[in-house]
């Protein structure tokens, strides 16, 4: 048999499916993952994932005929070796030219690899095609769950990657990375395996040679920390060393014209650079070959294939469920921290605008006046506010105003409160209301008893006494600081009485003074005035 014909097919494991949603294939997953031959041995699985219409599914072609060619079937192996006849289509994971994606989802390639390592353990390899991330048709938070999903279930992730390691390339690692940390928690110290960068299209050999060691070269490079770089930048790369306990980089020429342009190329070896072949025959065996293998590990445990299919369910329903939080485009996040900063900067000077009216020890405010003082600096706050430069457009910055407007009144409210604190009237209120109360009650049991009205001088008698009593309780509290819910109720209970009876008798009492005086003003300015006509009448 040739050896470029396989056997197995590629299982959609996770389906991409309307609005965004991911489903989990449990009975194909437990079909292939649960054959009696395999579900005891600990799984080595690979993955290839990176941005769409790169070149993933195709070097997972030629991965699958040295798979074949390794552990398959001994009766299939190619007399030519393992990449095949020169002029055999590549079959295998579904690739094409063009510049829509291909692959949705994740795919697993349905023959599961046996071999034994050297140690004597027993292992199966499990191959994963994977969703290309940032086509125009899935969210970021598609592309996370799929890149997130097949870092934490592979022991290789392979982050494909074209020409170049570029920070942006990086950023996103980070994004999905952290995404996938995130959903595991409280995972020990370097939550995942092995790691490697494939650059493809590498046009620089004259700088860095292709292959492992220009790759090592370029990461070195790329992921150095140094003193010298902006915060940012070091955290990023100590984040990513953080995240992987191996590192590597391989960096592969350009496969050929026929390969990148012609829609009829099948794949065959003959249309391909030999540049691209010799290189795949070094690559290939870097990650496949038994002495490199890396066993799937979770939490320092190896991984039978047989838990597999509970750890996809589990972490399935990790990423299903609204715990996580929305991961956001680069635009999005810049956006929010910028409105956010322009948010702070502006309650800020409300804050201090404010504070210089009726802060810390200045005296207190009237509360119109205080209201009209709060009206200023929130008005200037919010013109600060829609000054700033701000990204995102107007409808973004609409939500993070009425998040400031919200703030500020807040804020005032504490400066109501503080104000309120500093009125000395108000501060001795409670011990005037109830002092009143009591000098009242009193004459009125006086008056009552002087008439023989006894009840209603026992009444009066017993008010005085719970006045009493009250002012004595709230002297406490003032003094201990204890049973404070009581001095509250003490305190509401003058401010009501207070409000309702005695502010109104008050008022009442001194509008009836002013008209008095004034009638008494008018009538003796008459007297006078008509004394003064009957003296001249006289004279
Ligand atoms: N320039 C270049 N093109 C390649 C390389 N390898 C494969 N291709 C071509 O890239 C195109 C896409 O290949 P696929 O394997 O389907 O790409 P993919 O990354 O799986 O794409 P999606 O599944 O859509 O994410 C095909 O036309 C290949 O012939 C490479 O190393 N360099
Ligand atoms: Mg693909």
């Amino acid at each position: 048999m040739d050896g470029s014909t396989l056997e197995g097919h590629p299982i959609p494991i996770l389906l991409s499916e309307e609005q965004h949603v991911f489903t989990l294939n449990e009975e194909a997953l437990e079909k292939v993952l649960l054959q009696d031959h395999i579900k005891d041995r600990n799984a080595v699985v690979v993955s290839v994932a990176g941005a769409f219409r790169k070149g993933k599914s195709f070097i997972l072609d030629f991965f699958l005929r040295y798979m074949n060619h390794m552990y398959g079937n001994p009766h299939q192996q190619n007399q030519n070796g393992w990449l095949g006849d020169e002029s055999a289509p590549l079959q295998g994971f579904s690739w094409r030219g063009g510049s829509d994606r291909d692959t949705t989802g994740i795919l697993m390639w349905s023959e599961v690899f046996c071999t034994t390592l050297a140690n004597g353990e027993k292992v199966a390899v499990i191959l994963l095609d994977t969703q290309g991330t940032f086509d125009s048709e899935s969210t970021v938070r598609d592309c996370a769950t799929v890149f997130a999903l097949s870092t934490m279930l592979s022991s290789i992730q392979i982050y494909n990657l074209s020409q170049n390691i570029q920070e942006d390339d990086l950023q996103h690692l980070q994004l999905f990375t952290d995404y996938g940390r995130l959903a595991l928690e409280d995972i020990g110290k370097t939550p995942f395996q092995k790691l490697q960068f494939l650059v493809r299209d590498w046009s620089f050999p004259y700088e860095a040679s292709y292959g492992e060691e220009g790759g090592q070269k370029i990461l070195d490079k790329r992921l150095s920390i140094s003193d010298k770089q902006h915060p940012e930048l070091q955290s990023l790369r100590k984040h990513l060393k953080s995240c992987f306990s191996d590192i590597k980089c391989f960096l592969m020429p350009h496969p050929g014209l026929r390969v990148a342009t012609n829609p009829n190329f099948d794949g065959r070896l003959s249309d391909i650079q030999d540049e691209f072949k010799e290189c795949l025959q070094d690559l290939v065996p870097l990650l496949l070959s038994p002495e490199h293998l890396v066993q799937k590990e979770i939490s320092g445990q190896k991984v039978k294939v047989k838990e597999l299919v509970q750890y996809f369910k589990c972490y399935m329903n990790l990423f299903s469920g609204d715990d996580l939080p929305e991961p956001k485009s680069m635009l999005e996040a810049t956006a929010e921290a910028n409105n956010l900063a322009a948010v702070v900067a502006a309650k800020e000077t409300y804050h201090q605008m404010m504070e210089s009216v009726c802060g810390g020890p200045k005296p207190y405010l009237s509360s119109d006046a205080l209201e009209q003082e709060h009206f200023k600096c929130r008005d200037k706050a919010l013109e600060q506010f829609r000054l700033k430069r701000k990204m995102g457009g107007e409808e973004f910055s609409e939500a993070y105003r009425i998040r400031l407007e919200g703030d500020i009144d807040v804020d005032f409210s504490q400066f109501i409160a503080h104000n309120e604190s500093k009125n000395i009237f108000k501060a001795g209120r409670t011990p005037a209301v109830i002092v009143a109360l009591i000098i009242v009650f009193y004459i009125f049991a006086q008056i009552f008893n002087l008439f023989g009205l006894y009840l209603f001088a026992a009444i009066a008698n017993m008010i005085m006494i719970i006045a009493f009593v009250s002012l004595a309780t709230w002297a406490y509290i003032r003094y201990s600081g204890e049973i404070r819910e009581v001095g509250e109720i003490i305190d509401q209970s003058a401010s009501l009485v207070w409000e309702m009876i005695m502010k109104p008798v008050y008022q009442l009492c001194v509008q009836k003074s002013i008209q008095q005086v004034a009638k008494e003003a008018t009538k003796q300015m008459m007297t006078r005035q008509d004394s003064q006509l009957n003296g001249r009448i006289n004279s």
